[in-house]
């Protein structure tokens, strides 16, 4: 048996239905010609940057992460673990696929930390117990897990979503596509680099061809790449026709090599 893929899906997806239902089309598809387990990890930043926007909220990023007020928790909770959760579901069930909706906390499976007070309720991924997670893909369940953990003390807590994939997949041993908006980690002509290594990212970090969501996500992929001694894929949802090829491990968007 094959270890676990799991796929983080983010960016502007999440506000378009028919990009969704292309989504588990492929998964459905790549479900019934694989035995293998799938697990799917969400964002949804532009969901809360809308709702944000009609509550006329300021919306405040550093460096990546969303500040996160003791006051808007809530709100954040509510569209994560809410709504962006569960039209995933919906989809899923509309495509016949035994899926089961979670968050972090769920059965502990990743334990979360203030990252700190400026940041106010943004969480950072410390441990985990794969015990419930192992268990519904022992029972071919897909689950679809959002980005809210909880602290030891029962504080809420909202986690960058490629942080939360980056956790899962290294609590399930398992292999970790990052699926955004643009076709992989674009070079300075904006072209996908085909293979990147992390002195190279580094360089474009600091050319600052590399900015804003992409550092983080460039940075979580090669902390999993390291740890789980295993190329990341950062791709788009957008290629359908490549996506179960991208799910059976070949090479499609930017491939981030362990070394
Ligand atoms: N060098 C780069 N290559 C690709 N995208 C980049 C780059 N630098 C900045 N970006 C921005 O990063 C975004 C992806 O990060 P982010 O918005 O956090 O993705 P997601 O919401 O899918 O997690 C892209 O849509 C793009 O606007
Ligand atoms: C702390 C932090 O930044 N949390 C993110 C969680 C959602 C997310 O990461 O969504 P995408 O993957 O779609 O960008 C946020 O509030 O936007």
């Amino acid at each position: 048996m094959m270890n676990p893929l799991v796929i983080k899906v983010g960016g502007i997806i999440l506000d378009n239905k028919q990009a969704v239902a292309n989504l588990f089309a492929v998964i459905s598809q790549f479900k019934a010609q694989q035995q293998r387990s799938l697990i799917m990890v969400h964002g949804g930043g532009c969901l809360v940057d809308d709702l944000m926007n009609r509550l006329a909220l300021p919306v405040v990023r550093r460096n990546g992460l969303r500040v996160t007020p003791d006051d808007q928790i809530d709100i954040i909770v509510g569209t994560l673990a809410g709504s962006a959760n569960k039209v995933l579901l919906a989809e899923a069930y509309k495509h016949h696929l035994l899926a089961i909706g979670l968050s972090l906390a769920d059965g502990n499976s990743v334990n979360v930390t203030q990252l700190s007070p400026e940041l106010g309720c943004v969480g950072v991924p410390t441990t985990g117990d794969p015990t419930l997670l192992n268990l519904l893909l022992t029972q071919h369940y897909l689950p679809i897990i959002s980005s809210i953990g909880i602290t030891p003390d029962g504080e809420l807590m909202n986690v960058n979503a490629d942080h939360a994939a980056v956790a899962i997949a290294k609590n399930l041993n398992a292999d970790l596509v990052l699926l955004s908006d643009v076709s992989g980690v674009l070079d300075q002509n904006k072209q996908c680099i085909p293979m990147l290594t992390m002195e190279h990212a580094e360089q474009l970090i600091a050319q600052g061809v590399i900015r804003d969501g992409m550092v983080v996500k460039v940075r979580s992929a090669f902390d999993a790449a390291k740890m789980l001694a295993k190329p990341v894929h950062i791709a788009s949802w957008q290629e359908n026709e490549n996506l179960i090829d991208l799910f059976n491990g070949k090479a499609v968007g930017t491939t981030l090599l362990a070394q």
